[in-house]
């Protein structure tokens, strides 16, 4: 279903800033996702994360810094070019067409974003359908579902674009955990099938069950950035965000 990917490719974001006003959200951070890899990023709210992801996906321009991809710049490039070009995003607050049914939503993706046409299209998101654990649910209007396929309907909408690198905001959000552990055994496969991975979630206890890196970040900075386990018993991360019961 992926795109063959070339190990080394990378998305890349270098002394990004971001201010809202006279708020500084993000402050001089250094980032990189490379393709196969999964990506976790914790911290308390409002440390920069989703804007993290934003400036990443192309939907906020940074105030200073450059974002690569593959080597190339796309800094200014519009959200729509860059899913073109293999980054997808789910978002935190699922938003299908309501009045599509979950084949024809995730065939938008398909068509637009991975530019799949006619049988072409069909196949790519049986795939993703069942991947994503939706297909006997394919012909189900999008308004009707409960949270955890919209859940689902939303990770595959980002997975039918065909992305290299798939950006999760909190797709975990409000789920159970036995449902939010289900959502952990999909990424694994996209991440066994060479997409990056970077899955921004509250639910810590799950979302390392998925990841082989950990970031947190603090008041717009990265404050820890590595092995999973080494960053949870980190002292400068139990005293910004664990110590603060989540
Ligand atoms: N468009 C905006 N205009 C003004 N302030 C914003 C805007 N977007 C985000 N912020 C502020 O930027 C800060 C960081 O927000 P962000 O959503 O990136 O944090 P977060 O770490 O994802 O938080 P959470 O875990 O609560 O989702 C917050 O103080 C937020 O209120």
């Amino acid at each position: 279903m992926s795109k063959a990917i070339p190990a080394a490719r990378a998305l890349t974001g270098r002394g990004l800033s971001k201010r809202f006003g006279d708020l500084v959200v993000l402050d001089d951070v250094d980032f990189s996702v490379v393709a196969g890899d999964a990506v976790g990023i914790v911290g308390p709210n409002g440390a920069g994360k989703t804007t993290l992801l934003n400036l990443l996906a192309g939907s906020l321009r940074p105030n200073a810094g450059t974002i690569t991809l593959d080597d190339q710049d796309i800094t200014t490039t519009s959200p729509a070019t860059r899913c073109r070009r293999g980054i997808g995003r789910a978002m935190q607050i699922p938003r299908p067409f309501a009045g599509l049914t979950v084949l024809e939503n995730v065939l938008v993706g398909a068509s637009y974003g991975a530019g799949l046409r006619g049988q072409h299209a069909y196949r790519h998101c049986a795939e993703v359908l069942d991947t994503c654990g939706l297909i006997e649910l394919a012909n189900r209007r999008a308004d009707s579902l409960g949270l955890l396929h919209r859940k689902r309907l939303e990770l595959a909408r980002a997975l039918a674009t065909g992305p290299r690198i798939l950006l999760l905001d909190e797709i975990g959000g409000g789920l159970t955990d036995a449902e939010a552990v289900d959502l952990v055994v999909t990424v694994r496969k996209l991440r066994e099938r060479g997409i990056g991975v970077v899955w921004i979630e509250h639910i810590v206890h799950v979302l390392v069950q998925a990841v082989d890196r950990l970031v947190c970040m603090d008041a717009g900075r990265i404050i820890a950035d590595g092995d999973p386990q080494a960053v949870l018993s980190d002292a400068v991360v139990v005293d910004a965000y664990l110590g603060k019961a989540q």
